[in-house]
């Protein structure tokens, strides 16, 4: 911007391009007086994303300055719009001292607001974690994770292969991913495609190499934990997330200003720990998002009926972190046994206008946190005192959480005696702090609101003595206190009057009274204003001790509250308790699919009909064909919605589930088309299959939804076939097949492990009616001619299909051959050695001497001349 040639800088740019040298990639809102201004390609993308208008003023290095402008008290506001757009915004604020200034006044970047580590209550969704997460390239295709939420202070570390990137990123849904610079092309290319996909919503944005340092960041979580080693987290061995960790903790300290004090825990996650849910699986269940992006309806919404923000955070980490070890579940559901019995009401009922504990801990800690949220922490904490007690319970679960209930006395004490019962909403508006706190501030305080008295008495006074009827004592932020004559009665005013200001018909007076007392007020209130301002930092000093109890605090309040909503959803929907195996087995009476029952109900369109599932080490598979609309991919949706359900430790909609281990769940749904990676569905298709069947095992759930359809009928319908018996005979998974391709209905008669299954229809006439009801063996024909039917299909067209059905299936008839889909295919032919290999093979090496090994060489590199 500064040619050689040309003018300095002026000295407020100087300073604002210093700052800015410091945040290239971040949006600098640089304030002066009222305004947050942005300069150059910053003020022309702002201008752009807010929609405010671009100006020009004055010049500097002899270029003119572009600037961009928000007024400071709309910063909430305009940040959130930012950020919602997915950009970073530093804040530099002035600091230093106007009236002491020569030159700018200082300016300095005091936080950075990015996506990931947001912790303002007005810009985070109470609902959702604005996570971020650090992504580290680690040695033989394993990457190292690191994330947190600011606001929980918390740190899981975890260590993966590079093919399941996408599905733990899936899970994780961070806010802000950061990487480093020093990745390989190939690595960033990965990322950048996972990102069009849609496994990664959110801004990536690369750092510097040197952050992601394994040592460092081993040490840097030590020192938060206060610990010598990780051992004890079972962390020590993650030098891959260690890597990842270092620039986690650097990032997130960079843009709070300062270091992270809170974070008082790491928690590693395994990958054999969790029930792998890839983002296929996710997607397609529509776990927490429907299929067209909405949050609604999906099995999340339906599910969350939580009373605080904290419960629906917690809610949703259960619900997509079911752990493959059932200890976890069977204690929530043993909690929630409890709670039905009556109490989760009443402990609702407390729930309510419980304020977010969890993010104004984290926020004192930052020392961020505004007077109103320290009041709403300290009702919240007041209310959970009764909860402690009420919620006595036998069960161990419930004791434990009603245990860390218990707010920390000391803290509930001081925010009672310190802060207002009506703060403003920043602390530098003043009236934060409570009368009573300190009595210093309350005699500042006695002076200000002395002061109408005063005036009061002043004036009366001053009329005795002036022998002027209407003379009055007034105040104005201009010119400060005066005595107001009128014209009329100018020749009465005393000689020690100093005039202040003539208007038309008055004159105002001052006298050494009156400056002295204004002397006097004015600075109390500035003095107040100052006091109020050490006093609130001394309340965020004597809380930081707090903070570990508080976090306790709200993690009880999470818990109770995410049970309190699971115990009230098994009510209302009549869901029951499942029970745990220890061998293979899914074993579902009556079932149903939550969400398509509720939306049946909402639109009153006839009940949901229930289904049964029995599954185990010998009856692993289900062929499950019948007419389109019958109801298939709602069964089979079902039951991986079930299972899933139970293994996060919920009832189910059934009347009993039993579940054997499971450690995946896998689906291969529908046929979204990946235009944006110009992959065709087919494509997608079979690499989702593939994905599939290198990854399933005999404990895995696996959803077939008419795999094969994208391509010719036989190609499709060998695919589908030879699929089908790898999941049969070599995964072994407990494995949902719904397909249209009637031969694959003759895979039960020698695959011993499954079985057919049909969605039953009546047909009536040219009409048919779906009965959704599972039944045993093949489906007897498909009806697609009636759903087209149903669908409005001219009549025309329809009698002309039914015509070339006909047709069709007479010519089937006549050419019926029987082809044995399911026979074990010959070996694949072996290539013959070619001659060098031959020669090789002849070759022992133990018995060559060096010279004999040479001339083996040279023979054999002759014999690859063509
Ligand atoms: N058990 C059930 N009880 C009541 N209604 C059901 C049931 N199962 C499915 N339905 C209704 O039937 C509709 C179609 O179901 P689904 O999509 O599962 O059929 P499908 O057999 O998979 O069809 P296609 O082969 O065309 O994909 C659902 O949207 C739902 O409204």
């Amino acid at each position: 911007m500064e040619k050689a040639d040309s003018p300095p800088h002026t000295p407020v740019m100087a300073q604002y391009l210093a700052l800015k040298a410091e945040h290239p990639q971040t949006l600098l809102l640089y304030r002066m007086g009222d305004f947050y201004e942005l300069f150059y390609a910053d003020a022309e993308k702002a201008a752009r994303l807010l929609d405010i208008t671009l100006t020009q003023r004055g010049q500097s290095a002899g270029q003119p300055v572009v600037m961009a402008g928000v007024p400071f008290h709309a910063l909430e506001n305009y940040l959130s719009r930012l950020i919602k757009l997915g950009e970073s915004v530093a804040i530099a604020e002035q600091v230093g001292d106007v009236a002491a200034a020569k030159g700018p006044v200082e300016r300095k970047v005091v936080r950075v607001v990015t996506p990931g580590t947001i912790t303002d209550s007005e810009l985070l969704s109470d609902k959702a974690e604005a996570l971020l997460l650090a992504l580290h390239q680690g040695k033989r295709a394993r990457c190292g994770l690191a994330w947190l939420s600011v606001t929980q202070g918390r740190v899981f570390l975890a260590e993966c292969a590079l093919d399941e990137l996408a599905a733990w990123l899936t899970r994780i849904a961070p806010s802000e991913l950061i990487y480093s610079a020093g990745v390989t092309q190939r690595f960033e290319q990965q990322l950048q495609q996972l990102q069009h996909q849609g496994a990664l919503a959110c801004p990536l944005s690369p750092r510097p190499d040197w952050q992601f340092d394994g040592p460092l960041g081993e040490r840097s979580l030590c020192q938060h934990l206060g610990a010598a080693s990780l051992a004890a987290w079972q962390a020590e061995s993650l030098h891959e997330a260690h890597a990842a960790a270092s620039a986690l903790l650097h990032y997130a300290e960079h843009t709070q200003g300062r270091a992270l004090t809170h974070l008082h825990s790491v928690q590693v996650q395994r990958d054999d720990a969790l029930i792998t849910l890839p983002a296929s699986t996710v997607r397609n269940l529509e776990l927490v998002q429907t299929l067209h992006g909405e949050s609604s309806p999906t099995l999340l919404s339906l599910l969350d009926s939580c009373m605080t923000g904290m419960g629906s955070r917690l809610l949703r980490t259960w619900l997509l972190e079911p752990e493959r070890e059932r200890s976890a579940a069977r204690q929530r559901l043993a909690a929630t046994q409890a709670l039905r019995g009556g109490a989760w009401q009443v402990l609702r009922e407390q729930l309510k206008g419980v304020s977010d504990v969890e993010r104004i801990t984290a926020r004192i800690a930052l020392r961020q946190v505004r007077p109103r949220e320290l009041l709403a922490l300290a009702q919240t904490l007041q209310k959970t005192e009764p909860l402690a007690l009420a919620g006595q319970a036998p069960e161990p679960y419930l004791t434990d959480i009603f245990a860390q209930l218990q707010p920390p006395a000391t803290a509930l004490a001081l925010l009672q005696s310190a802060i207002a019962s009506e703060p403003a909403a920043l602390v530098r508006d003043g009236g934060v702090i409570a009368s009573g706190f300190d009595a210093e501030l309350d005699e500042l305080r006695a002076i200000q609101s002395n002061c109408d008295g005063f005036l009061l008495d002043l004036e009366a006074r001053e009329k005795e003595r002036s022998g002027i009827p209407n003379l009055r004592v007034q105040f104005n932020k201009v010119h400060g206190f005066y005595i107001e004559v009128t014209t009329s009665h100018l020749d009465k005013v005393p000689g020690d009057y100093r005039r202040r200001q003539t208007l038309k018909n008055a004159e105002r007076f001052i006298t050494p009274e009156l400056k002295a007392f204004e002397d006097k007020a004015l600075s109390a209130q500035e003095r107040a204003l100052q006091r109020e301002k050490w006093l609130y930092e001394q309340v965020l000093d004597r809380l930081q001790p707090e903070v570990p109890r508080l976090t306790r605090v709200a993690q009880a309040l999470a818990q109770l509250d995410v049970l309190c909503c699971l115990a009230e959803r098994s009510l209302t929907l009549n869901w029951c308790a499942p029970s745990f195996a220890n061998e293979p087995c899914i074993d579902i009476e009556a079932g149903r699919h939550p969400v398509v029952e509720a939306r049946l109900a909402e639109a009153s369109s006839g009940a949901f009909i229930p289904n049964h599932t029995r599954m185990h080490a010998r009856q692993r598979m289900q062929i499950i064909t019948g007419p389109n609309m019958g109801g298939k991919s709602t069964y089979m949706r079902q039951v991986a919605i079930i299972v899933l359900l139970a293994s996060m430790g919920s009832h189910v909609p059934a009347s009993s589930c039993r579940l054997g281990p499971i450690d995946a769940i896998h689906t291969r749904i529908g046929a979204a088309d990946d235009l944006a990676n110009a992959q065709s569905t087919f494509m997608l298709e079979m690499v989702e299959a593939a994905q599939i069947l290198h990854a399933a095992t005999p404990e895995s759930l696996v959803l077939m939804d008419e795999i094969g359809r994208g391509t010719s009928t036989f190609d499709g319908l060998a695919l589908a076939s030879s699929i089908a018996s790898h999941l049969h005979d070599k995964s072994r998974a407990f494995t949902l097949f719904a397909t249209h391709y009637f031969e694959l209905t003759e895979l039960p008669a020698s695959a011993r492990h499954a079985i057919n299954l049909h969605v039953s229809a009546v047909e009536n006439g040219q009409d048919i009616a779906f009965l959704h009801e599972i039944q045993p063996g093949p489906a007897s024909r498909s009806y697609g001619i009636q759903v087209a039917r149903l669908a409005g299909m001219p009549a025309s067209v329809l009698h002309h299909a039914r015509h070339a059905l006909d047709a069709l299936e007479a010519r089937a008839q006549e050419a019926q051959r029987q082809v044995d889909l399911f026979a074990a295919p010959p070996a694949p032919a072996q290539a013959t050695p070619s001659a060098a290999e031959a020669a090789l093979a002849q070759i022992n090496p133990d018995q060559l001497s060096p010279r004999e090994a040479l001339d083996a060489l040279y023979q054999l590199k002759g014999l690859l001349r063509p």
